[in-house]
């Protein structure tokens, strides 16, 4: 899956070029076409069940009324709640509320309690909202919660911010759809922050409008078209060297588990060598993993290999030496954890960061996003596609935004989010084992944009396999995803030998 997404800015402009050569009300009678579709689809066999659609003041609500019309035709039970606002509706939406009034679609001013529905469409709210989802609106909203069915929400969850994910407002409150239909070309804000939560699954609905006529997309779901090319058979003749060498700098006292978990990641997804480099005196060898070599960091040579510099690194003066070598070097570097916090606090650091020519990959979660900005990680979460794109921007580096939508950001300000994984990736060292997969492919080869989306994606897809096999999400743990990513990635090798 590739997909382009649009700002709202940018769909606006979409919404008027398309809008100047139709008839006016064209496409709202596509949206609430395509609407009625796929809640007829939703209903499957249980089209006897009645049919909740909420209409909103603006063009969203038109929407939803041309929908309650067009499934009242379909012989379904529809009602409307309709909260019309205090401004005018649009002409368009004036005409889809006069087309419901004159079907057989029934009317209510509140949420009945206790009412059982087989459907809900919301259409209160879209790319329209102004502010916080309050009054009237959000005793409907808070309503919705109680009602067990699905709920498919037009355009964009109400309460939600197409571009950022966010829910808007301090106390704000959005609508948990099971399903969007959206409209006009995808948006951000479905695939990260709290998006994933509200948004269900998302389907986009262009409303006839071929793809000539829109912009071009600084920002896209990522997918498989965008490395599957990478994924190539091995040759028989080749040897561990053919695969590069990953060393893990990290593992203070009290912290060797998280370079070991970096390292099985690494290993499991292809690399020829992988070492831990540990700032504490090494252990022997790691006994469920022997494969793993152990060093002392101070002593290790960086000179041709990946290196991987910061699980459970800790804040010494060695660690800062150590990682002050590794910005200095030629090696492909993946930075992650508390080798971020001690870049976040050194303005020399940043510096030797800056002026890389090496790949660079950085991997924060939002906190350490924030210690590296200079803001907090509330900021950080109001717009992560911001947020990351200002941190590789100022790093000069690939940024790896953690969290549920992961952002992936390079310099030029292109975006990636990446829609696999799930809420049992929320654990202890799962972080780990992304940074030493981004170190394999690194250590393959692969451009630093090319490893972080890949790395992002086999671990989210590592993640899927495991739940679906009844391991998590609750209780899934890091030390289980290695393996899981090695099946991932030799079914995508094998899945491009048979193209
Ligand atoms: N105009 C068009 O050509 C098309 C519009 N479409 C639909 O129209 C939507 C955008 O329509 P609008 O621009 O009218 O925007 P919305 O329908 O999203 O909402 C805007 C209206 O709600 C009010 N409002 C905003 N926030 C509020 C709040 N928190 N509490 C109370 N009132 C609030 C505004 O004053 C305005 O009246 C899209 O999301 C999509 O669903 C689609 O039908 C595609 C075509
Ligand atoms: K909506």
């Amino acid at each position: 899956m590739e997909r382009h997404l649009y700002t709202v800015a940018q769909l606006r402009a979409i919404e008027q070029a398309a809008y100047a050569g139709l008839a006016p009300g064209t496409l709202m009678q596509r949206a609430g076409k395509a609407a009625s579709d796929f809640a007829l689809e939703l209903l499957g066999d249980r089209r006897d069940r009645p049919v909740l659609v909420l209409a909103g003041p603006g063009n969203n609500g038109g929407d939803a009324l041309e929908a309650a019309a067009n499934l009242a035709d379909a012989g379904v039970d529809a009602t409307v709640l309709h909260l019309p606002g205090r401004r005018d509706a649009s002409t368009e939406t004036a005409a889809a509320y006069e087309r419901a009034r004159a079907g057989s679609v029934g009317w209510i001013d509140m949420l009945p309690p206790g009412a059982e529905w087989g459907l809900v469409i919301d259409g209160l709210f879209g790319i329209g909202l102004e502010r916080p989802v309050d009054g009237d609106y959000r005793e409907v909203v808070v309503g919705l919660e109680t009602i067990r069915c699905p709920i498919l929400a037009l355009d964009v969850p109400s309460g939600l911010d197409a571009d950022t994910g966010a829910v808007i407002g301090p106390d704000g409150i959005a609508v948990r759809a099971t399903h969007t239909i959206t409209f006009l070309g995808d948006k951000p804000g479905l695939h990260t922050a709290d998006g994933r939560d509200h948004a269900g699954q998302v389907r986009v609905d262009m409303l006839g409008v071929g793809s000539e006529a829109l912009p071009r997309a600084t920002a896209q779901l990522s997918g498989l078209p965008l490395f599957a090319g990478r994924f190539t058979a091995r040759r028989h003749n080749t040897h561990k060297g053919s695969f590069g060498d990953v060393a893990i700098i990290g593992g203070a006292h009290g912290m060797a588990g998280a370079p070991v978990l970096s390292a099985r990641g690494a290993l499991y997804a292809g690399a020829g060598r992988v070492y831990v480099a540990a700032l504490n005196t090494p252990p022997g060898y790691d006994s469920s993993q022997p494969e793993i070599m152990f060093r002392a960091a101070e002593d290790f040579d960086f000179f041709g290999r990946t290196l991987v510099i910061g699980p459970g690194m800790g804040d010494s003066a060695s660690a800062i030496r150590l990682l002050a070598r590794a910005l200095d070097s030629d090696s492909p570097l993946v930075i992650d954890a508390d080798a971020l916090n001690l870049i976040g606090a050194s303005p020399d650091l940043q510096s030797r960061l800056a002026q890389r020519t090496a790949p660079a990959v950085l991997t924060p979660h939002p906190l350490e996003g924030a210690r590296l900005l200079g803001m907090t990680a509330a900021v950080v979460q109001s717009d992560r596609l911001e947020a990351a794109r200002e941190m590789a921007l100022r790093t000069n580096a690939t940024v790896i935004l953690k969290g549920s939508g992961t952002v992936i950001a390079r310099p030029d300000g292109e975006v990636l989010i990446n829609p696999t994984g799930n809420a049992g990736l929320a654990t202890a060292g799962s972080g780990d084992v992304l940074a030493g997969i981004c170190g394999a492919l690194l250590a393959q080869g692969w451009t630093g944009w090319e490893a972080a989306a890949a790395a992002t994606w086999i671990h989210g897809a590592a993640a899927d396999t495991l739940v679906d096999e009844g391991v998590g999400p609750i209780g899934m743990t890091a030390g289980e995803l290695p393996a899981a990513v090695r099946k991932v990635l030799n079914r995508l090798v094998k899945d491009a030998a048979s193209r």
